[in-house]
């Protein structure tokens, strides 16, 4: 926008009318996309509306102003890149590299000198092109791998904390507004530590990730697991009081006694958990799950204790 506006006064004060409303258009509509996207948060159209008026502009500036107007070509290929994802850019990208031969080709010397020139043009056009893209759908990949890093365990593949924090701010959000309600509960191994010191990490890792297979079976496709750390799991269960939480806890509870094995034999899983009720945060709803999930411990393992529910139950 800073760099296209002093063109603009200046092609208007020449007089040169089409480059001139061009520029001045170009300099608008990036006026009116940039408050679009700081207003709604939404940067995916105004980038398309930008690659769209900008490679326009760059096929009217060039037909105007022939030879000079092309060096502004490769400042669009980057612009392009730039705002719009890789594919995109290299559609609209290529679109006005065709428009621009096209038109050079028919009416020859008003943008190339000679078809030599021509041809040097879409080879270095092309190839600005092509390390752009490679760029561009590095960064890409890159960023989602990030976005993964950041938001999932490696080792068992499901939300890590972040996304748990998330999520129940969502819950929490969804109950205030809709009246919905959540329970949440809190499971963490027993003796987990002892696995560990007899069989080694690895094998401790793999009878996290059968836990949270095991976690996954036992319960709906509606409710969500995370590993809080170590071996920490919170599963989210929407849609229960504390009846149903209660009986979502034994089942998960029991199909782990049945179904988890270490090379030492079962493995249990003590279980602390609370409905959202009346918690206006997630850190007091988590509290109290973590209370119970100590009560359970203290109370001999291989049970859960729901808050408000009077006894541990087997
Ligand atoms: N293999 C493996 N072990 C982990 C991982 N994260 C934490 N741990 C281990 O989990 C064990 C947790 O031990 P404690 O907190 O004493 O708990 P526990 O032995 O399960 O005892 P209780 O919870 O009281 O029943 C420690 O030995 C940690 O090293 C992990 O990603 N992989």
């Amino acid at each position: 926008m800073f760099g296209v506006t002093p063109y603009a006064v200046y092609r208007l004060h020449q007089g040169n009318w089409i480059v001139g409303f061009t520029d001045t258009f170009l300099v608008l509509g990036t006026s009116f996309a940039v408050f679009y996207a700081w207003r709604t948060g939404n940067t995916v159209r105004p980038g398309q509306f930008l690659a769209i008026i900008y490679s326009l502009g760059g096929f009217l500036v060039t037909i105007k102003l022939g030879i000079n107007g092309l060096f502004w070509l490769y400042c669009l290929v980057l612009f392009n890149f730039f705002v719009v994802p890789p594919l995109q850019s290299l559609i609209a990208t290529l679109t006005t590299l065709v428009a621009v031969c096209v038109y050079g080709w028919m009416r020859p010397q008003d943008i190339f000198e000679s078809h030599y020139q021509m041809m040097s043009f879409v080879v270095t056009y092309l190839m600005a092109s092509l390390f752009a893209f490679v760029f561009a759908y590095r960064g890409r990949v890159q960023r989602v791998q990030l976005a993964l890093l950041a938001t999932l365990d490696p080792l068992t593949g499901i939300g890590n904390r972040r996304t748990m924090d998330e999520e129940l701010d969502i819950a929490i959000a969804d109950s205030q507004r809709y009246g919905m309600s959540f329970g949440l509960l809190v499971l963490d191994l027993d003796h987990f530590k002892s696995v560990n010191d007899r069989y080694g990490h690895s094998v401790g890792d793999q009878v996290l990730v059968d836990f949270v297979r095991v976690i996954k079976s036992a319960s709906r496709a509606s409710d969500r697991v995370f590993r809080l750390g170590g071996e920490e799991f919170v599963l989210l269960v929407p849609k229960v009081d504390k009846a149903g939480l209660a009986g979502a806890a034994q089942h998960v509870q029991r199909s782990v006694a049945n179904q988890l094995r270490s090379p030492g034999g079962p493995v249990t899983v003590s279980i602390g958990g609370c409905v959202l009720g009346d918690h206006e945060n997630r850190d007091d709803w988590l509290r109290d799950a973590d209370i119970c999930l100590y009560q359970a411990k203290d109370a001999g393992r291989n049970c859960t204790v729901i808050k408000g529910l009077d006894k541990p139950l087997a």
